[in-house]
């Protein structure tokens, strides 16, 4: 299977939620590789993924990081392939450390930002499906499905638990 989507993130620790982009990937069938790569503890790392990323035939990154999360950011400035960064929580600021990390890019090096966490981690997976859908009719009919399931599973009323 091919692997248009890069997931990479700061450390081991932020496996647990970055492995949600994972598993939507998986539902939809889309190929990913997931790596290690920090901007402050292995920034040559981060200068070859980011230098290689388009000949190897990446599409989309989800990069994942906590705290002061340089990555998203500094991979963006290394590479064209779209990024879209997910906030990864903290003990300390809860996250929102993470977010204004993230978020706030200069003009001209865009980093696509989801929520805080896993489920911002989930919508990382989906978007990154989303993007791919553009020009794979396949995955878009996959997509558009996994998207009416959701839909078809909220109830319509309110149950008493
Ligand atoms: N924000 C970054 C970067 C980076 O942005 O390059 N590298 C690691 N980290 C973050 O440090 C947090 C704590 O890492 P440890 O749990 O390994 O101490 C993680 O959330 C990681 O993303």
């Amino acid at each position: 299977m091919d692997k248009p989507v890069g997931i990479i993130m700061g450390s081991q620790s932020d496996w647990p939620t970055m492995k949600d982009a994972a598993t939507i990937l998986d539902e939809l069938g889309v190929g990913y590789e997931a790596r290690i790569v920090s901007a402050h503890r292995t920034p040559d790392r981060l200068w070859d993924y980011g230098k290689t990323a388009v000949e190897r035939g990446l599409r989309v990154i989800i990069a994942g990081a906590g705290g002061a999360a340089h990555l998203p950011g500094m991979m963006a400035s290394k590479t064209r392939v779209p990024v879209i960064g997910v906030p990864v929580q903290t003990r300390a600021l809860s996250g929102v450390d993470s977010l204004y990390s993230i978020l706030q890019m200069p003009k001209g090096y865009p980093v696509a930002t989801m929520a805080i966490g896993a489920a911002g981690a989930a919508n990382a997976g989906l978007m990154a499906a989303g993007i791919l859908a553009l020009s794979d009719p396949a995955l878009a009919r996959r997509l558009d499905a996994w998207r009416q399931a959701l839909s078809d599973s909220i109830p319509e009323e309110p149950r008493d638990d």
